[in-house]
């Protein structure tokens, strides 16, 4: 392979997530093509690409928001092909974490109140954990604001609390810092790794910001529809 980039190999760790010969189309544009890819519980994966190469597509495949056209996606070693829609619903909640671009925290609940979230759809209760990820996050003394009144990189601090709730086995960001500036992307992306290891869990981001590479144990770049490691 030219330019320095080498097919992903296929691990034997097991994985807390993996797509396996995945693709999808859209109408008649070859989107991703026969993607492999494996998540080692733990890790921290930084995926690259150039705008339009299906990133964004992806990142719905993996958080089992959008069914591949064909391949599998498995998580915690559950195919979710053979899932019915409520099954992979509850998988999706219990196992996954999600931190988007614009945040989406819901407007008329409180900062606490989002965080908890994920709790109130079934998962475990546990508020001192959420308190502590406030407190880690820095924005425990925001608890009984409302989203409107914070600034973006405390709103980012706070969907990252959230995704963190249930104590997911994976976090998948998608560009969790396009709306921050350099200064507060750095310290966004620095606490996401703190509770994503104190956590124990792994982190996929999706980020067209090249300043964030050096806090991922590795760098994967999307190309043509398949996934290749830098
Ligand atoms: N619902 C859709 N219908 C048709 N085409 C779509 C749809 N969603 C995405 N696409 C196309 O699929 C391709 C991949 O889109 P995707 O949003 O996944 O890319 P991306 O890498 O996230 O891009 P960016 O970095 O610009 O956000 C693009 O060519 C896009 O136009």
């Amino acid at each position: 392979m030219s330019d320095g980039f080498q097919p992903i190999p296929v691990t034997t760790d097991e994985p807390v997530l993996a797509a396996a010969d995945v693709s999808v189309r859209r109408g008649s544009q070859p989107i991703l093509e026969d993607l492999s890819l494996s998540i080692p519980a733990g890790s921290r994966t930084l995926v690259r690409g150039p705008s339009g190469a299906g990133k964004s597509t992806l990142f719905s495949v993996l958080g089992l928001l959008e069914p591949p056209d064909s391949g599998r996606v498995l998580v915690d070693g559950t195919d979710a092909s053979g899932l019915s829609e409520r099954q992979r619903a509850r998988l999706r909640r219990d196992a996954i974490g999600f931190v988007f671009q614009d945040f989406q925290l819901v407007p008329d609940l409180t900062v606490h109140e989002n965080a908890v979230l994920p709790q109130h759809h079934g998962g475990d209760r546990d508020e001192a954990w959420v308190d502590e990820l406030l407190e880690t996050l820095a924005v425990a003394d925001r608890a009984d604001r409302y989203p409107a009144t914070l600034s973006g990189g405390e709103k980012q601090r706070v969907a990252i609390a959230r995704a963190l709730a249930n104590r997911p086995d994976v976090v998948l960001a998608d560009e969790p810092t396009g709306q921050l500036d350099p200064e507060t992307t750095e310290r966004v992306v620095g606490l996401l790794v703190d509770v994503q290891e104190s956590a124990g869990t792994a982190l996929v981001t999706i980020s067209h910001d090249p300043s964030l590479e050096g806090l991922f144990d590795r760098t994967v770049t999307l190309r043509d529809g398949r996934l290749l490691e830098e």
